[in-house]
């Protein structure tokens, strides 16, 4: 029954208008207008087709990447896509590439740190991607420890460059996407060396192959690291292994807008911290955190709308219910629903956030840098971890159906959990989380008053001694109370700590010791800054016939799915009781019932095509069964009713068994 829509009647309950929500996901109508065309642009050719991958071989799929890449190139090229338009469009591709690191992270860090010599010879050449680049910063043995990397850059007066050598095994480069096969040129971070003295990692261009028949320069190895979890997934991208043997570059191929050496090889250091290197991580991340909203998304929308399809068991009127009627699949899948906005909300708030860093950074104002560290940092860590969580309970909620690659979540999942590892492990990035809150918590001592996302500390003491309101169910649904409680977890989770902490005589040592409790006061931390960024967001003006009424349900579920998920927390430091924690429950629940009519038309507001959801469960029509009968004959297992290695294996058993039973 193509062409007919089995989701009609879901979409005619939604109390909303859906084409003003997809402009509130989108952004903007600007924003929305540009993905609709760009993703409609990437369905609608033929050449991106992508319902094969996980039946090509690695060779066969990364030619295809290859292709795909430079065919997008191209159409941006002939249409003259804005940047924008070109970053929407990539996206739709939907395919990890060589051009990700390329736009990602190379062009960013060198728009970071060159100068303006620098990037008058290189931003050209990379904008017309007469070179491609990669980040090269992660060693065999060193990712997490940025201090820690082992490649040196010695410079060497007598020519005037730097001599870029790995000395070990474990200073190999190891895990640059883009690096194995693709990339001309690299962000390498090494050592920098001059007069005999070490002044820490610093960022080198450097070029790597020829751009006349793409080889290896001498002195450097290159390779590709091998397949990586999943098939097809992120085996699209070469990440690489690159070991240099005393490989030469000229001095001024060393990024120099914070430091540079001088030709004489005096290392001249500007009053910029040193962290500013690091300003691409914090770039990436906040990028990462917009990213996982559009990741779980994509799997709550296929789950969702799997969802209203599929039915098991009987109802009274005969008919069977569908699974999504379940207060179980609600309650399991609603939450997720409600995070992708939240996660949404507080992108775009980061997106704010990174932009006035940046302008304070250019006018030499260093003040707010620790904050948007922490916060990039943080709520990447727990964005990413939930949407990794998200898309396998995605898969869990489409029972065996959405184990089939056909459902496009096993792919999801093999593509997107890395996101938990790169940029900056979860935990690793807690932990700093963590120190920005203890810094925090001991300048509160000395006077100074917080600002931005931890002024909430400067009302500790009320904080400390405050309690819950809440009598009935309802009232949890006033955001103040909410705020509150959310503020009052957090600071009493960061004290604890701290007091904990001052029992150490050696601080370090203590730190160590009670990592597993600071990553838990850091989780806290950016959960009320997620819940409260959704809040701020809607005191704003939302116009649109019932959304915000819609967004407002969302985002009680969201804080009172979260309190439910660390009622522990909550309980132990006596912030709510366990009749107020019982109640809440009672209010989520009976939020659930008020999505139930909404759930379709809210995840159609995501405006994705069925190119880019890439899965037969979760197509726009609902139309399932068919589709998946239909997929199955394409298994290249079905091309023939004997298998390959019947006559080899299985034909000699059978005349075993029978021989057997003869005797
Ligand atoms: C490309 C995407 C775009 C695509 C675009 C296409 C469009 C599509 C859009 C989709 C987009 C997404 C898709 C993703 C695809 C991704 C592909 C995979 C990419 C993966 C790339 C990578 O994977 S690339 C390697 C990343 N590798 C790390 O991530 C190492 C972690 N490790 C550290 O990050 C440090 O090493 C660590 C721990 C801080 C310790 O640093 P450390 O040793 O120096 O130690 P300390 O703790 O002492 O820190 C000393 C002081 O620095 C302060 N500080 C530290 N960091 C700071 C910072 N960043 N900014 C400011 N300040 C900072 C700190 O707060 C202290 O401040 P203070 O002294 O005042 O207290
Ligand atoms: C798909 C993918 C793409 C990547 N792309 C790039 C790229 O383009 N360029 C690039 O340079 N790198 C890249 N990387 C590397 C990536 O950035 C690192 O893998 C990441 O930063 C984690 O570092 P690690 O591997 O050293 O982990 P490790 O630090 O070795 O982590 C191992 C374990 O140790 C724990 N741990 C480590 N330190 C601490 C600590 N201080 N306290 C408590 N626990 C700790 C971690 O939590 C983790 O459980 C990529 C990685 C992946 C998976």
């Amino acid at each position: 029954m193509e062409g007919v829509d089995h989701l009609a009647h879901e979409r005619n309950r939604a109390q909303f208008d859906v084409d003003e929500m997809k402009i509130v996901w989108a952004g903007s109508r600007h924003a929305y207008e540009v993905s609709d065309r760009m993703s409609r642009l990437v369905a609608n050719d033929p050449a991106f087709r992508k319902d094969n991958r996980a039946q090509l071989t690695r060779k066969e799929l990364f030619k295809n990447t290859l292709r795909k890449a430079t065919y997008a190139w191209k159409r941006i090229l002939e249409l003259k896509l804005s940047e924008e338009e070109a970053g929407r469009l990539r996206f739709f591709v939907d395919e990890p590439a060589f051009t990700d690191l390329h736009w990602g992270m190379f062009v960013p860090f060198l728009k970071g740190q060159g100068t303006e010599e620098q990037l008058q010879k290189w931003l050209p050449l990379a904008n017309r991607l007469q070179i491609i680049g990669c980040y090269a910063q992660t060693e065999l043995g060193h990712g997490s420890n940025v201090q820690g990397l082992e490649t040196t850059a010695t410079f060497d007066p007598k020519t005037d460059e730097f001599v870029i050598h790995s000395p070990t095994l474990t200073s190999s480069k190891w895990w640059p996407g883009g690096l194995g096969k693709v990339s001309t040129h690299a962000i390498v971070f090494s050592r920098l060396i001059t007069d005999g003295q070490d002044y820490g990692v610093h960022g080198f261009l450097v070029q790597i192959r020829s751009l006349n028949d793409h080889s290896v320069l001498p002195g450097i190895t290159i390779g590709d690291i091998g397949m990586k979890f999943g098939n097809g997934a992120y085996n699209t991208m070469d990440n690489g292994v690159m070991h240099f043997d005393h490989f030469r570059i000229p001095r001024d191929q060393l990024l120099t807008r914070i430091s540079q050496v001088t030709r004489e090889g005096k290392y001249v250091q500007s009053d910029a911290p040193r962290q500013l290197v690091y300003g691409t991580m914090v770039f990436v991340r906040k990028a990462i955190v917009i990213d996982a909203s559009s990741a779980l998304s994509r799997a709550v929308c296929i789950a969702t709308r799997y969802s209203a399809v599929r039915r098991q068991f009987g109802s009274q009127d005969g008919v069977e219910t569908q699974v999504i009627n379940y207060k179980t699949q609600q309650s399991r899948l609603f939450p997720l629903l409600a995070s992708a906005y939240a996660f949404r909300f507080v992108g775009e708030w980061l997106q704010w956030l990174y932009t006035d860093v940046t302008q304070r950074l250019a006018a030499s104002d260093f003040s707010t840098l620790p904050e948007a560290h922490a916060c990039t940092a943080g709520l990447k860590s727990i964005t990413t971890a939930a949407t990794a969580d998200g898309i396998e309970e995605c898969r869990k909620l489409c029972g065996g159906h959405g184990y089939l690659c056909s459902s496009g979540l096993p792919e999801l999942f093999a593509v997107y959990v890395p996101a938990c590892t790169y940029e900056g492990d979860n935990v690793v990035l807690l932990l700093q989380v963590a120190r920005f809150l203890v810094k925090t918590m001991s300048q509160l001592a000395s006077g100074k008053k917080p600002v931005g996302t931890a002024a909430y500390m400067g009302r500790l003491q009320h904080l400390m001694e405050s309690s819950c309101k809440v009598q009935k169910a309802e009232d949890w649904l006033n955001p103040s109370v909410v705020l509150e409680v959310f503020e009052a977890r957090s600071a009493r989770m960061s004290v604890e700590c701290a007091k904990r902490l001052g029992e150490f005589t050696n601080q370090e040592e203590g730190f160590q010791e009670l990592s597993p409790s600071l990553v838990e006061a850091a989780a806290a931390y950016c959960q009320l800054i997620i819940v409260s960024k959704y809040i701020e967001k809607l005191q704003g003006d939302i116009p649109g016939k019932g959304i915000k009424e819609q967004l407002q349900i969302l985002c009680s579920i969201y804080a009172l799915y979260t309190l439910h998920k660390h009622k522990g927390d909550f309980l132990s430091t006596s912030t709510i009781t366990p009749k107020q924690a019982s109640l809440a429950d009672d209010q989520l629940r009976s939020l659930y019932s008020q999505v139930r009519p909404n759930a379709i038309a809210l995840v159609d507001a995501f405006n994705y095509t069925d190119h880019y959801l890439g899965s037969i469960l979760g197509r726009y029509d609902g139309n399932v069964y068919p589709n998946l009968y239909d997929e199955a004959w394409k298994d290249p297992l079905n091309d023939s009713a004997i298998p390959d290695g019947y006559h080899e294996y299985i034909k000699p058993l059978l005349k075993q068994q029978l021989r057997n039973a003869r005797l």
